[in-house]
Protein backbone atom coordinates (compact mmCIF):
# COMPACT_ATOMS: atom_id res chain seq x y z
CA UNK A 1 0.00 0.00 0.00
CA UNK A 2 1.37 3.39 -0.81
CA UNK A 3 1.82 6.01 1.88
CA UNK A 4 -0.84 9.16 0.99
CA UNK A 5 -4.04 10.34 2.34
CA UNK A 6 -7.16 8.03 2.60
CA UNK A 7 -10.00 9.12 0.11
CA UNK A 8 -11.83 11.94 1.70
CA UNK A 9 -15.66 12.62 2.02
CA UNK A 10 -16.39 16.18 1.48
CA UNK A 11 -19.98 15.89 2.95
CA UNK A 12 -18.62 14.44 6.34
CA UNK A 13 -17.17 17.89 8.40
CA UNK A 14 -15.50 17.55 10.37
CA UNK A 15 -13.83 14.96 8.56
CA UNK A 16 -11.66 13.80 11.62
CA UNK A 17 -11.82 12.62 14.78
CA UNK A 18 -10.24 15.26 16.69
CA UNK A 19 -10.01 13.26 19.56
CA UNK A 20 -7.62 10.54 17.81
CA UNK A 21 -4.06 10.09 19.25
CA UNK A 22 -3.06 9.61 15.72
CA UNK A 23 -0.27 12.16 14.32
CA UNK A 24 -1.38 11.79 11.23
CA UNK A 25 -5.20 12.91 11.73
CA UNK A 26 -4.11 15.78 13.94
CA UNK A 27 -1.42 16.96 11.03
CA UNK A 28 -5.16 16.36 8.88
CA UNK A 29 -7.11 18.36 11.20
CA UNK A 30 -8.24 21.78 9.47
CA UNK A 31 -7.31 24.82 11.15
CA UNK A 32 -9.95 26.27 13.65
CA UNK A 33 -10.44 29.80 11.60
CA UNK A 34 -10.64 28.27 7.52
CA UNK A 35 -12.31 30.41 5.35
CA UNK A 36 -14.44 28.79 3.00
CA UNK A 37 -11.96 29.30 0.08
CA UNK A 38 -9.45 27.80 1.96
CA UNK A 39 -11.27 24.58 2.81
CA UNK A 40 -12.13 24.17 -0.96
CA UNK A 41 -8.49 24.54 -1.45
CA UNK A 42 -7.38 22.32 0.87
CA UNK A 43 -10.33 19.74 0.04
CA UNK A 44 -9.03 19.61 -3.76
CA UNK A 45 -5.59 18.88 -2.80
CA UNK A 46 -6.74 16.08 -0.44
CA UNK A 47 -8.82 14.86 -3.54
CA UNK A 48 -5.35 15.56 -5.76
CA UNK A 49 -3.62 13.34 -3.13
CA UNK A 50 -6.44 10.35 -3.12
CA UNK A 51 -6.46 10.40 -6.60
CA UNK A 52 -2.37 10.00 -6.87
CA UNK A 53 -2.37 7.34 -3.93
CA UNK A 54 -4.77 4.99 -5.80
CA UNK A 55 -2.79 5.50 -8.74
CA UNK A 56 0.81 4.55 -7.35
CA UNK A 57 -1.52 1.72 -5.19
CA UNK A 58 -2.41 0.05 -9.08
CA UNK A 59 0.87 0.71 -10.76
CA UNK A 60 2.46 -1.31 -7.59
CA UNK A 61 -0.05 -4.41 -8.00
CA UNK A 62 0.56 -4.25 -11.81
CA UNK A 63 4.46 -4.23 -10.68
CA UNK A 64 3.76 -7.55 -8.93
CA UNK A 65 1.40 -9.04 -11.44
CA UNK A 66 4.09 -8.60 -14.18
CA UNK A 67 6.80 -9.78 -11.57
CA UNK A 68 4.92 -13.06 -10.99
CA UNK A 69 4.14 -13.26 -14.58
CA UNK A 70 7.31 -13.36 -15.37
CA UNK A 71 8.47 -15.43 -12.85
CA UNK A 72 6.07 -18.25 -14.22
CA UNK A 73 7.17 -17.34 -17.87
CA UNK A 74 9.68 -19.25 -20.14
CA UNK A 75 12.51 -16.96 -21.12
CA UNK A 76 15.03 -17.40 -23.67
CA UNK A 77 18.20 -15.45 -24.01
CA UNK A 78 19.60 -14.63 -27.75
CA UNK A 79 23.48 -14.55 -28.00
CA UNK A 80 25.85 -14.06 -30.35
CA UNK A 81 28.08 -11.52 -31.73
CA UNK A 82 27.06 -8.73 -33.45
CA UNK A 83 25.05 -9.63 -37.33
CA UNK A 84 25.10 -12.98 -36.23
CA UNK A 85 21.08 -12.90 -36.52
CA UNK A 86 19.93 -12.63 -33.31
CA UNK A 87 17.18 -9.93 -33.91
CA UNK A 88 16.28 -11.44 -36.86
CA UNK A 89 15.69 -15.16 -35.09
CA UNK A 90 13.41 -12.95 -32.64
CA UNK A 91 11.31 -11.77 -35.41
CA UNK A 92 10.83 -15.38 -36.69
CA UNK A 93 9.62 -16.44 -33.55
CA UNK A 94 7.14 -13.43 -33.44
CA UNK A 95 6.23 -13.85 -37.32
CA UNK A 96 5.80 -17.59 -36.24
CA UNK A 97 3.95 -17.44 -32.99
CA UNK A 98 2.31 -14.08 -32.59
CA UNK A 99 1.93 -13.22 -36.17
CA UNK A 100 -1.09 -10.16 -35.24
CA UNK A 101 1.76 -8.96 -33.21
CA UNK A 102 4.31 -8.80 -35.71
CA UNK A 103 2.00 -7.21 -38.57
CA UNK A 104 0.94 -4.81 -36.26
CA UNK A 105 4.32 -3.27 -36.62
CA UNK A 106 4.89 -3.39 -40.36
CA UNK A 107 4.78 0.11 -40.78
CA UNK A 108 7.68 1.14 -38.21
CA UNK A 109 9.56 -1.51 -40.54
CA UNK A 110 8.90 0.14 -43.32
CA UNK A 111 11.24 3.60 -42.68
CA UNK A 112 14.16 0.75 -41.68
CA UNK A 113 14.13 -0.63 -44.51
CA UNK A 114 14.33 2.11 -46.99
CA UNK A 115 17.45 2.93 -44.86
CA UNK A 116 18.89 0.03 -45.42
CA UNK A 117 18.61 0.17 -49.24
CA UNK A 118 19.92 3.57 -49.01
CA UNK A 119 22.51 2.51 -47.22
CA UNK A 120 23.60 0.03 -50.10
CA UNK A 121 23.13 2.43 -52.63
CA UNK A 122 25.79 4.77 -50.80
CA UNK A 123 28.04 1.81 -50.22
CA UNK A 124 27.90 1.12 -53.65
CA UNK A 125 28.07 4.69 -55.04
CA UNK A 126 31.35 4.82 -52.45
CA UNK A 127 32.93 1.80 -54.76
CA UNK A 128 32.48 3.89 -57.69
CA UNK A 129 34.00 6.73 -56.14
CA UNK A 130 37.20 4.86 -55.18
CA UNK A 131 37.50 3.53 -58.78
CA UNK A 132 36.92 7.04 -60.17
CA UNK A 133 39.65 8.23 -58.17
CA UNK A 134 41.63 5.57 -59.61
CA UNK A 135 40.66 5.96 -63.45
CA UNK A 136 41.19 9.53 -62.68
CA UNK A 137 44.66 9.50 -61.72
CA UNK A 138 45.60 7.05 -64.49
CA UNK A 139 43.96 8.79 -67.27
CA UNK A 140 45.82 12.19 -68.72
CA UNK A 141 42.11 13.58 -69.78
CA UNK A 142 38.93 12.80 -67.80
CA UNK A 143 36.52 13.87 -66.26
CA UNK A 144 36.78 14.33 -62.39
CA UNK A 145 34.40 12.66 -59.72
CA UNK A 146 31.87 15.53 -59.70
CA UNK A 147 31.41 15.55 -63.18
CA UNK A 148 33.20 18.12 -64.45
CA UNK A 149 36.36 17.93 -66.87
CA UNK A 150 39.87 18.47 -66.31
CA UNK A 151 42.23 20.65 -68.13
CA UNK A 152 43.96 18.87 -70.43
CA UNK A 153 46.15 19.28 -73.18
CA UNK A 154 44.64 16.43 -74.85
CA UNK A 155 41.15 16.29 -76.71
CA UNK A 156 38.35 15.07 -74.15
CA UNK A 157 36.12 11.70 -74.60
CA UNK A 158 33.49 11.77 -77.28
CA UNK A 159 30.49 12.68 -75.35
CA UNK A 160 27.88 10.14 -74.19
CA UNK A 161 25.07 9.00 -76.94
CA UNK A 162 22.83 8.88 -73.90
CA UNK A 163 20.51 11.77 -73.25
CA UNK A 164 20.64 13.18 -69.33
CA UNK A 165 16.64 12.48 -69.13
CA UNK A 166 16.98 8.66 -70.20
CA UNK A 167 20.46 7.73 -69.49
CA UNK A 168 19.47 4.61 -67.55
CA UNK A 169 21.41 2.67 -69.53
CA UNK A 170 25.17 2.49 -69.98
CA UNK A 171 27.39 2.79 -72.89
CA UNK A 172 30.32 1.01 -72.73
CA UNK A 173 31.81 1.58 -75.77
CA UNK A 174 35.27 0.01 -76.53
CA UNK A 175 35.58 0.34 -73.24
CA UNK A 176 36.86 -2.90 -70.74
CA UNK A 177 33.96 -3.67 -68.52
CA UNK A 178 34.86 -2.18 -65.46
CA UNK A 179 35.63 1.85 -67.08
CA UNK A 180 32.97 4.08 -66.05
CA UNK A 181 31.77 6.49 -68.41
CA UNK A 182 29.83 9.89 -68.52
CA UNK A 183 26.33 8.20 -67.81
CA UNK A 184 27.41 6.71 -64.88
CA UNK A 185 28.89 10.03 -63.32
CA UNK A 186 25.51 11.46 -64.17
CA UNK A 187 23.51 8.99 -62.53
CA UNK A 188 25.69 9.65 -59.20
CA UNK A 189 25.09 12.94 -59.61
CA UNK A 190 20.94 12.36 -59.80
CA UNK A 191 21.40 10.15 -56.54
CA UNK A 192 23.03 12.28 -54.40
CA UNK A 193 19.89 13.24 -52.68
CA UNK A 194 19.19 10.04 -51.11
CA UNK A 195 22.36 10.11 -49.50
CA UNK A 196 21.53 13.36 -47.79
CA UNK A 197 17.93 12.25 -46.48
CA UNK A 198 20.20 9.68 -44.71
CA UNK A 199 21.59 11.71 -42.33
CA UNK A 200 18.72 14.16 -42.18
CA UNK A 201 16.53 11.44 -41.42
CA UNK A 202 18.31 9.30 -38.75
CA UNK A 203 18.91 12.26 -36.75
CA UNK A 204 16.18 14.74 -37.33
CA UNK A 205 13.13 12.24 -37.44
CA UNK A 206 14.13 9.89 -34.95
CA UNK A 207 15.33 11.52 -32.02
CA UNK A 208 15.38 8.17 -30.03
CA UNK A 209 17.28 6.51 -32.91
CA UNK A 210 21.31 6.51 -32.74
CA UNK A 211 23.74 6.68 -35.75
CA UNK A 212 27.38 6.14 -34.80
CA UNK A 213 30.14 6.64 -37.15
CA UNK A 214 32.72 4.97 -37.81
CA UNK A 215 29.87 2.54 -37.45
CA UNK A 216 27.36 3.55 -40.21
CA UNK A 217 24.27 2.17 -39.59
CA UNK A 218 21.18 2.63 -38.03
CA UNK A 219 20.87 1.52 -34.57
CA UNK A 220 17.95 1.41 -31.73
CA UNK A 221 18.41 2.06 -27.90
CA UNK A 222 16.19 -0.89 -26.15
CA UNK A 223 13.11 0.59 -24.97
CA UNK A 224 13.23 4.20 -26.94
CA UNK A 225 10.05 3.63 -28.38
CA UNK A 226 11.03 3.54 -31.81
CA UNK A 227 8.34 1.32 -33.24
CA UNK A 228 6.08 3.91 -32.05
CA UNK A 229 7.86 6.91 -33.62
CA UNK A 230 8.63 5.03 -36.78
CA UNK A 231 4.79 3.87 -37.29
CA UNK A 232 4.04 7.58 -36.86
CA UNK A 233 6.75 9.46 -38.96
CA UNK A 234 5.24 6.23 -41.57
CA UNK A 235 2.09 7.56 -41.65
CA UNK A 236 2.82 10.99 -42.44
CA UNK A 237 5.05 10.80 -45.18
CA UNK A 238 2.67 8.03 -46.63
CA UNK A 239 -0.31 11.29 -46.55
CA UNK A 240 2.75 13.90 -47.77
CA UNK A 241 3.36 10.92 -50.47
CA UNK A 242 -0.26 11.02 -51.35
CA UNK A 243 -1.02 14.35 -51.32
CA UNK A 244 1.69 15.65 -53.91
CA UNK A 245 3.76 13.71 -56.63
CA UNK A 246 5.64 16.69 -56.43
CA UNK A 247 9.39 15.17 -55.72
CA UNK A 248 11.99 16.68 -54.63
CA UNK A 249 10.31 20.15 -53.68
CA UNK A 250 9.15 21.56 -50.20
CA UNK A 251 8.43 19.57 -47.30
CA UNK A 252 9.11 16.70 -49.42
CA UNK A 253 12.48 17.38 -49.67
CA UNK A 254 13.38 14.98 -47.29
CA UNK A 255 10.64 12.14 -47.54
CA UNK A 256 12.55 8.74 -48.22
CA UNK A 257 9.27 7.48 -49.80
CA UNK A 258 9.42 10.34 -52.39
CA UNK A 259 12.81 10.79 -53.06
CA UNK A 260 13.37 6.68 -53.63
CA UNK A 261 10.54 6.48 -55.94
CA UNK A 262 11.75 9.75 -58.27
CA UNK A 263 15.40 7.49 -58.09
CA UNK A 264 13.91 3.98 -58.96
CA UNK A 265 14.95 4.03 -62.27
CA UNK A 266 18.70 5.18 -61.76
CA UNK A 267 18.94 2.64 -58.35
CA UNK A 268 18.02 0.04 -60.80
CA UNK A 269 20.18 1.11 -64.21
CA UNK A 270 23.04 1.23 -61.39
CA UNK A 271 22.59 -2.08 -59.84
CA UNK A 272 22.43 -4.15 -62.97
CA UNK A 273 24.95 -2.44 -64.98
CA UNK A 274 27.66 -5.21 -66.29
CA UNK A 275 30.39 -2.12 -65.51
CA UNK A 276 29.07 -1.68 -61.95
CA UNK A 277 28.88 -5.76 -61.26
CA UNK A 278 32.41 -6.13 -62.89
CA UNK A 279 34.00 -3.54 -60.72
CA UNK A 280 32.42 -4.89 -57.32
CA UNK A 281 34.15 -8.30 -58.45
CA UNK A 282 37.01 -6.99 -59.33
CA UNK A 283 37.62 -5.76 -55.53
CA UNK A 284 35.87 -8.59 -54.13
CA UNK A 285 32.79 -6.85 -52.96
CA UNK A 286 29.36 -9.21 -52.20
CA UNK A 287 26.55 -6.36 -51.36
CA UNK A 288 24.40 -9.24 -51.48
CA UNK A 289 25.91 -10.50 -48.29
CA UNK A 290 25.96 -7.63 -46.22
CA UNK A 291 23.11 -6.69 -44.06
CA UNK A 292 20.04 -4.95 -45.17
CA UNK A 293 20.33 -5.94 -48.49
CA UNK A 294 17.66 -4.76 -50.83
CA UNK A 295 18.78 -3.65 -54.41
CA UNK A 296 17.20 -6.61 -55.64
CA UNK A 297 13.94 -5.25 -54.73
CA UNK A 298 14.45 -2.11 -56.04
CA UNK A 299 11.31 -2.01 -58.47
CA UNK A 300 9.06 -3.10 -55.87
CA UNK A 301 9.77 -0.97 -52.43
CA UNK A 302 11.18 2.45 -54.57
CA UNK A 303 7.74 3.26 -55.52
CA UNK A 304 4.87 5.07 -53.50
CA UNK A 305 2.19 2.68 -52.42
CA UNK A 306 5.18 0.15 -50.78
CA UNK A 307 4.46 -1.82 -47.76
CA UNK A 308 6.62 -4.39 -45.97
CA UNK A 309 6.37 -8.26 -46.68
CA UNK A 310 6.54 -9.88 -43.76
CA UNK A 311 9.79 -11.43 -45.39
CA UNK A 312 11.02 -7.88 -45.97
CA UNK A 313 10.80 -7.34 -41.94
CA UNK A 314 12.92 -10.09 -41.33
CA UNK A 315 15.78 -9.18 -43.60
CA UNK A 316 15.47 -5.44 -42.37
CA UNK A 317 18.23 -4.58 -40.86
CA UNK A 318 18.67 -2.55 -37.17
CA UNK A 319 21.61 -2.72 -34.88
CA UNK A 320 20.41 -3.72 -31.01
CA UNK A 321 22.08 -1.97 -28.81
CA UNK A 322 21.82 -2.71 -24.98
CA UNK A 323 19.00 -5.24 -24.30
CA UNK A 324 15.16 -5.76 -25.51
CA UNK A 325 12.65 -7.44 -23.34
CA UNK A 326 10.11 -9.03 -25.65
CA UNK A 327 7.08 -10.70 -23.70
CA UNK A 328 4.45 -13.26 -26.31
CA UNK A 329 1.63 -14.92 -25.91
CA UNK A 330 1.64 -18.05 -27.73
CA UNK A 331 -1.08 -17.18 -30.63
CA UNK A 332 -0.65 -21.36 -31.53
CA UNK A 333 0.97 -24.01 -30.83
CA UNK A 334 0.52 -26.94 -28.00
CA UNK A 335 -0.06 -24.44 -25.16
CA UNK A 336 -1.68 -21.69 -26.46
CA UNK A 337 -1.64 -18.62 -24.09
CA UNK A 338 1.59 -19.32 -22.26
CA UNK A 339 3.83 -16.74 -21.45
CA UNK A 340 7.20 -16.11 -23.22
CA UNK A 341 10.15 -13.62 -22.82
CA UNK A 342 12.42 -13.66 -25.44
CA UNK A 343 15.68 -11.19 -24.55
CA UNK A 344 17.39 -9.90 -27.68
CA UNK A 345 20.85 -8.46 -26.61
CA UNK A 346 23.08 -5.99 -28.52
CA UNK A 347 26.07 -8.38 -29.71
CA UNK A 348 29.35 -6.01 -30.15
CA UNK A 349 32.08 -6.82 -27.90
CA UNK A 350 30.98 -3.41 -25.78
CA UNK A 351 27.24 -4.56 -25.99
CA UNK A 352 28.46 -8.01 -23.87
CA UNK A 353 28.93 -7.02 -20.67
CA UNK A 354 25.45 -5.92 -20.35
CA UNK A 355 24.09 -9.60 -20.85
CA UNK A 356 25.39 -11.30 -17.80
CA UNK A 357 22.73 -9.64 -15.21
CA UNK A 358 20.36 -12.04 -17.53
CA UNK A 359 22.22 -15.52 -16.93
CA UNK A 360 20.16 -16.27 -13.88
CA UNK A 361 16.98 -16.08 -14.87
CA UNK A 362 16.57 -17.49 -17.91
CA UNK A 363 15.72 -21.26 -18.90
CA UNK A 364 17.36 -21.09 -23.11
CA UNK A 365 20.00 -19.60 -24.77
CA UNK A 366 19.57 -19.73 -28.49
CA UNK A 367 23.51 -18.88 -29.84
CA UNK A 368 23.40 -17.54 -32.82
CA UNK A 369 26.19 -18.72 -34.54
CA UNK A 370 27.34 -17.84 -38.64
CA UNK A 371 30.45 -20.22 -39.82
CA UNK A 372 31.92 -16.49 -41.20
CA UNK A 373 35.29 -18.29 -41.09
CA UNK A 374 36.43 -15.21 -43.81
CA UNK A 375 35.28 -11.97 -42.23
CA UNK A 376 36.75 -9.75 -39.35
CA UNK A 377 34.77 -8.39 -37.19
CA UNK A 378 33.06 -4.92 -37.65
CA UNK A 379 34.53 -3.49 -33.97
CA UNK A 380 37.99 -5.20 -33.94
CA UNK A 381 39.17 -5.59 -37.86
CA UNK A 382 41.89 -8.21 -36.57
CA UNK A 383 39.93 -10.50 -35.06
CA UNK A 384 38.08 -13.21 -37.34
CA UNK A 385 34.44 -13.36 -36.69
CA UNK A 386 34.08 -17.56 -36.75
CA UNK A 387 37.20 -17.33 -33.86
CA UNK A 388 35.52 -14.64 -31.95
CA UNK A 389 32.06 -17.14 -32.24
CA UNK A 390 33.51 -20.14 -30.96
CA UNK A 391 35.54 -17.72 -27.82
CA UNK A 392 32.29 -16.40 -26.90
CA UNK A 393 30.72 -20.03 -27.16
CA UNK A 394 32.73 -21.72 -25.02
CA UNK A 395 32.62 -18.55 -22.50
CA UNK A 396 28.73 -19.29 -22.37
CA UNK A 397 29.15 -22.87 -21.97
CA UNK A 398 31.25 -22.70 -19.20
CA UNK A 399 29.68 -20.36 -17.29
CA UNK A 400 28.27 -21.24 -14.03
CA UNK A 401 25.00 -18.78 -13.99
CA UNK A 402 24.04 -21.09 -16.75
CA UNK A 403 24.56 -24.41 -15.69
CA UNK A 404 21.29 -25.53 -15.42
CA UNK A 405 20.17 -23.54 -19.07
CA UNK A 406 19.77 -25.58 -22.01
CA UNK A 407 22.10 -24.28 -24.75
CA UNK A 408 20.66 -24.62 -28.48
CA UNK A 409 23.09 -23.65 -31.35
CA UNK A 410 22.07 -21.81 -34.53
CA UNK A 411 24.78 -22.69 -36.77
CA UNK A 412 23.34 -19.57 -38.62
CA UNK A 413 23.51 -17.99 -42.53
CA UNK A 414 24.00 -21.38 -44.37
CA UNK A 415 22.95 -19.74 -47.53
CA UNK A 416 25.97 -17.15 -47.20
CA UNK A 417 28.14 -20.24 -46.50
CA UNK A 418 26.87 -21.98 -49.15
CA UNK A 419 27.83 -18.65 -51.59
CA UNK A 420 30.91 -18.33 -50.36
CA UNK A 421 32.56 -21.98 -50.88
CA UNK A 422 30.70 -21.66 -54.54
CA UNK A 423 33.10 -18.57 -54.94
CA UNK A 424 35.69 -20.46 -54.17
CA UNK A 425 37.10 -18.82 -51.35
CA UNK A 426 39.08 -21.89 -49.67
CA UNK A 427 38.42 -22.69 -45.48
CA UNK A 428 42.43 -23.87 -45.37
CA UNK A 429 43.34 -20.19 -46.09
CA UNK A 430 41.37 -18.87 -42.93
CA UNK A 431 41.49 -21.75 -40.43
CA UNK A 432 45.00 -23.86 -41.28
CA UNK A 433 43.66 -26.28 -39.26
CA UNK A 434 41.16 -27.32 -41.85
CA UNK A 435 43.50 -28.74 -44.00
CA UNK A 436 43.41 -30.12 -47.21
CA UNK A 437 39.74 -31.96 -46.23
CA UNK A 438 36.87 -31.16 -49.22
CA UNK A 439 36.19 -27.46 -49.71
CA UNK A 440 32.34 -27.89 -49.54
CA UNK A 441 29.31 -27.11 -47.46
CA UNK A 442 29.20 -30.59 -45.90
CA UNK A 443 32.34 -31.32 -44.62
CA UNK A 444 33.08 -27.40 -43.24
CA UNK A 445 29.57 -27.66 -41.78
CA UNK A 446 30.68 -30.99 -39.60
CA UNK A 447 34.25 -30.19 -39.02
CA UNK A 448 32.81 -26.62 -37.50
CA UNK A 449 29.72 -28.32 -35.71
CA UNK A 450 32.21 -30.75 -34.22
CA UNK A 451 34.66 -27.76 -32.79
CA UNK A 452 31.44 -26.37 -30.91
CA UNK A 453 30.29 -29.79 -29.63
CA UNK A 454 33.93 -30.34 -28.28
CA UNK A 455 33.45 -27.37 -26.23
CA UNK A 456 29.95 -27.92 -24.84
CA UNK A 457 31.30 -30.96 -23.82
CA UNK A 458 34.09 -30.09 -21.93
CA UNK A 459 33.18 -26.91 -20.49
CA UNK A 460 29.74 -27.58 -19.29
CA UNK A 461 29.38 -27.41 -15.31
CA UNK A 462 27.06 -30.67 -15.77
CA UNK A 463 26.78 -32.63 -18.76
CA UNK A 464 23.83 -32.03 -20.65
CA UNK A 465 22.64 -32.56 -24.13
CA UNK A 466 23.58 -30.51 -27.05
CA UNK A 467 21.31 -29.00 -29.39
CA UNK A 468 22.17 -27.80 -32.83
CA UNK A 469 20.73 -26.49 -36.20
CA UNK A 470 21.63 -25.49 -39.14
CA UNK A 471 19.85 -22.29 -39.97
CA UNK A 472 19.92 -19.66 -42.70
CA UNK A 473 17.17 -17.09 -40.63
CA UNK A 474 15.90 -14.90 -43.33
CA UNK A 475 14.70 -17.99 -44.48
CA UNK A 476 10.86 -18.19 -42.61
CA UNK A 477 9.25 -21.23 -43.37
CA UNK A 478 12.56 -23.50 -42.46
CA UNK A 479 12.85 -21.27 -39.74
CA UNK A 480 9.58 -21.80 -38.51
CA UNK A 481 9.53 -25.41 -38.30
CA UNK A 482 12.84 -25.55 -36.74
CA UNK A 483 11.05 -23.02 -34.09
CA UNK A 484 8.65 -25.11 -33.38
CA UNK A 485 10.33 -28.38 -32.42
CA UNK A 486 12.90 -25.65 -30.56
CA UNK A 487 9.78 -24.29 -28.60
CA UNK A 488 8.57 -28.01 -27.63
CA UNK A 489 11.99 -28.83 -26.58
CA UNK A 490 12.31 -25.86 -24.02
CA UNK A 491 8.85 -26.15 -23.09
CA UNK A 492 9.06 -29.39 -22.28
CA UNK A 493 12.35 -29.07 -20.42
CA UNK A 494 10.47 -26.36 -18.10
CA UNK A 495 7.77 -28.59 -17.52
CA UNK A 496 9.93 -31.40 -16.50
CA UNK A 497 12.07 -28.68 -14.18
CA UNK A 498 9.09 -27.59 -12.34
CA UNK A 499 8.13 -31.03 -11.98
CA UNK A 500 4.97 -31.21 -13.97
CA UNK A 501 5.73 -33.58 -15.98
N1 LIG B 1 21.79 -14.07 -45.82
C1 LIG B 1 21.47 -14.14 -44.52
N2 LIG B 1 21.34 -13.00 -43.82
C2 LIG B 1 21.02 -13.13 -42.52
C3 LIG B 1 20.81 -14.36 -41.88
N3 LIG B 1 20.52 -14.12 -40.59
C4 LIG B 1 20.52 -12.79 -40.43
N4 LIG B 1 20.82 -12.19 -41.60
C5 LIG B 1 20.95 -10.76 -41.86
O1 LIG B 1 22.05 -10.30 -41.13
C6 LIG B 1 21.78 -8.99 -40.64
C7 LIG B 1 22.07 -8.95 -39.17
O2 LIG B 1 21.10 -9.70 -38.49
P1 LIG B 1 20.56 -9.24 -37.08
O3 LIG B 1 19.51 -10.24 -36.70
O4 LIG B 1 20.19 -7.82 -37.09
O5 LIG B 1 21.87 -9.45 -36.21
P2 LIG B 1 22.01 -9.28 -34.63
O6 LIG B 1 22.68 -10.52 -34.15
O7 LIG B 1 20.73 -8.94 -34.01
O8 LIG B 1 23.04 -8.09 -34.57
P3 LIG B 1 23.23 -6.97 -33.38
O9 LIG B 1 21.90 -6.38 -33.10
O10 LIG B 1 24.19 -6.00 -33.96
O11 LIG B 1 23.83 -7.71 -32.23
C8 LIG B 1 20.34 -8.66 -41.01
O12 LIG B 1 20.32 -7.84 -42.14
C9 LIG B 1 19.74 -10.00 -41.36
O13 LIG B 1 18.75 -9.89 -42.36
C10 LIG B 1 20.95 -15.54 -42.65
O14 LIG B 1 20.80 -16.67 -42.19
N5 LIG B 1 21.29 -15.36 -43.97
MG1 LIG C 1 20.06 -7.23 -33.02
Amino acid sequence: MALAARPFNANHAPFVDVSTDDPLARALQPPPDESPDQRALREQMQREASRISMEIDEDIQESRKAFERRKRAIKILLLGQAESGKSTTLKNFQLAFSPQHFRSEKLAWRTIIQLNLIRSIKQLLEILQLEWQEQDATKPAATTTNGATKPSSRPSSPPSTLSPATAVRFSTGTHTPTTLNDAHRRIRVRLLPLLAIENELTHKLFPSLVYRPPIKEVCVRAGSGWKGLLSQFTGESNAAAQKSKRVGSGDLVDNPTTVLAACKDDIIALWEDPVVRGILRKRGVRLMDMPGFFLNDVSRIATLHYEPTDDDIVRARLRTLGVEEHRFTMESGAYPGSEWYIYDVGGSRSMRPHWIPFFDDVQAIIFLAPLAFNLMLEEDPKVNRLEDSISLWRDVCGNQLLAKTTLILFLNKMDILQATLASGIRVQKYVPSYGDQPNDVTHVVKYFRDKFRGYHKRLSPKSRPFYVHETSVIDTHATSIILVGVREGILRAHLQSVNVI
